[in-house]
């Protein structure tokens, strides 16, 4: 078996209970002889119970009543249209995390809050870059708890990267120029950085970003090049208000959504695609550094309407 099938393999059976609780939705609504309006208002409800967000709902009745008006409707048809509405939203903002040329290293900063799934996210994400040739550094910039910088350091153990880390309640934005020193000085490509993803206290958290971008800015004035916001799938609808907070406050230049694997809430990727049109870099659907991956807009789309492939 080849890595891309067994990728796409693992991906339609993480994202099962997210086809699944679609189909149970929608199970009932396709068994009338013709379409009509009545059954297109309980699809669309069917479709924003399975968060995937009032916008996409809307639009695939749309399509449905544009296409299948007062004609038969199978299961399949509808998830046939369904699969597609998902992957023309999802195909703009498919988008992997790539890092430019020059200058390097490339800096990304990582925040999300607690229990999002950071930590493995960033090893993941350093995976994928080892995995591209490119030299990897960690900088356990969230020095908040000191759970974080023990967890981040174990992930950087196992990778065979090196790792610049301070005394927890520590200052971040001084790891965080330690570390771009260091990864100069020693040819790394890639620099992640752990934050501190504190939406408790917004100023706090901005103050302290605030800062890593003033110290990054005197050695390199394009970093961070990139800034990812981590979002935990199974908290359903909330991560779209966290998409909200953090786009403005931490200038989020793109998503990667966690846990995939363990939800029937994953149609809020596609509430997110359409909502905020972010990139979204990569899917985890499971918790080993194999099971975050870039993903196919198309693949992805199928997997939600549990279509067969
Ligand atoms: N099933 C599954 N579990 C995941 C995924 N990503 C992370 N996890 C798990 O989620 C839990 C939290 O992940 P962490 O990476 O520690 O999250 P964090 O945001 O750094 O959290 P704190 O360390 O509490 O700040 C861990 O048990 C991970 O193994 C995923 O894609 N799928």
């Amino acid at each position: 078996m080849t890595e891309n099938s067994s990728w796409k393999d693992r991906l339609f059976g993480g994202l099962g209970k997210t086809s699944s609780r679609l189909t149970e939705n929608l199970s009932g609504l396709v068994t009338k002889a013709k379409l009509d309006e009545a059954t297109l208002d309980d699809i669309e409800d069917a479709l924003i119970m399975s968060d995937l967000g009032p916008a996409t709902a809307a639009s695939i009745r749309e399509k449905l009543a544009v296409e299948r008006f007062e004609k038969g409707l199978s299961e399949h048809a509808v998830k046939e249209i369904i699969q597609r509405e998902i992957a023309a939203i999802l195909e703009p903002v498919a988008i992997p995390l790539e890092i430019d040329a020059f200058p390097r290293p490339q800096v990304i900063l990582v925040i999300g809050v607690n229990g999002s799934g950071k930590t493995t996210t960033i090893a993941k994400l350093a995976n994928l870059f080892l995995e591209q040739d490119y030299g990897v550094m960690l900088a356990a910039g969230d020095t908040f708890r000191a759970a974080a910088i023990g967890q981040l350091k174990i992930w950087a153990e196992r990778l065979g990267v090196p790792i610049i880390s301070g005394p927890q309640g520590g200052d971040s934005a001084s790891i965080v120029y330690e570390g771009v020193k260091q990864a100069t000085a020693t040819g790394i490509d890639v620099l992640i950085v752990d934050t501190a993803g504190r939406l408790q206290n917004r100023s706090e958290l901005m103050d302290e970003l605030d800062k890593i971008r003033r110290v990054l800015g005197r050695l390199n004035p394009a970093a961070p090049h990139n800034v990812v916001l981590v979002l935990d799938a199974t908290t359903g609808q909330n991560a779209l208000s966290q998409i909200e907070v953090f786009r403005d406050v931490a200038k989020v230049t793109g998503l990667v959504m966690t846990k995939l694997d363990g939800t029937a809430r994953g149609g809020v990727l596609v509430a997110a695609a359409k909502q905020f049109g972010l990139p979204i870099h990569a899917i985890g659907i499971g918790e080993t550094v194999e099971d975050l991956r870039p993903f196919k807009a198309e693949d992805l789309a199928a997997a939600i309407a549990g279509i067969e492939q």
